[in-house]
């Protein structure tokens, strides 16, 4: 018996910073480092999970945020099914160029229609006491800019991470043009019982 399994391509952007990789490694190890260096280029990590009984690969591809690394990211924006436009809550100028992260995932990703695309907007370090940006105004860009998911999440103590990147998944399967998005790739149940007859086909 082979379960299709469909492999999706999940882009982290955002100011260096704001906490990509951590969201990465929280969602796919359960781990934090609160003494991460700063990526340089490009890291993906895989991780299988089940949303709505769609069995999904998501592939998960972390980016630079940090100005000098744009042209080591920008190649890898395209055949992404899903962009999170990350800030970091007490870092206003974080959230001020998430529209700057927009426009530069639509030019490199070679986006049809970048109002259709699914993006979903996280707002990152909600742990801490000292924000720069409310979850009003957070919530009121997400809206004015194209009706987009947001979540408040914590790299830290993990709140919302899971949430938010099976938001992420969900809006690609919901997405009208999925077909072309989803490559059905045949995984094999190594639990399956032998024939009785013993033949192997
Ligand atoms: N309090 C708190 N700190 C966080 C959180 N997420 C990340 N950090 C810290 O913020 C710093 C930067 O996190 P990174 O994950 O390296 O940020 P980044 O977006 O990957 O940065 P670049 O790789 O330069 O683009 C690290 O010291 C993290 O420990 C969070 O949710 N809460
Ligand atoms: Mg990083």
């Amino acid at each position: 018996m082979t379960t299709k399994s469909s492999l999706l391509k999940v882009i982290l952007l955002g100011d260096g910073g704001v906490g990509k990789s951590s969201l990465m490694n929280r969602y796919v190890s359960n781990k934090f480092d609160s003494h991460l260096f700063h990526t340089i280029g490009v890291e993906f990590l895989n991780k299988e999970l089940e949303v709505d009984g769609h069995t999904v690969t998501l592939q998960i591809w972390d980016t630079a945020g940090q100005e000098r690394f744009r042209s080591l990211r920008t190649p890898f924006y395209r055949g992404s099914d899903c962009c999170l436009l990350t800030f970091s809550v007490e870092d206003n100028q974080s959230f001020l160029n998430l529209n700057n992260w927009k426009k530069e995932f639509a030019y490199y990703a070679d986006v049809r229609d970048p109002e259709k695309f699914s993006f979903v907007v996280l707002g990152n370090k909600v742990d801490v006491a000292e924000r720069q940006v409310s979850m009003e105004e957070a919530q009121r860009w997400c809206q004015e800019n194209g009706g987009y998911p947001y979540f408040e999440t914590s790299a830290k103590d993990a709140t919302n991470v899971s949430a938010a990147f099976e938001e992420a998944v969900r809006c690609v399967l919901s997405s009208e043009d999925r077909a072309e998005h989803l490559l059905p790739t045949d995984t094999v149940d190594l639990r399956r019982k032998p024939r009785a007859n013993g033949s192997c086909c």
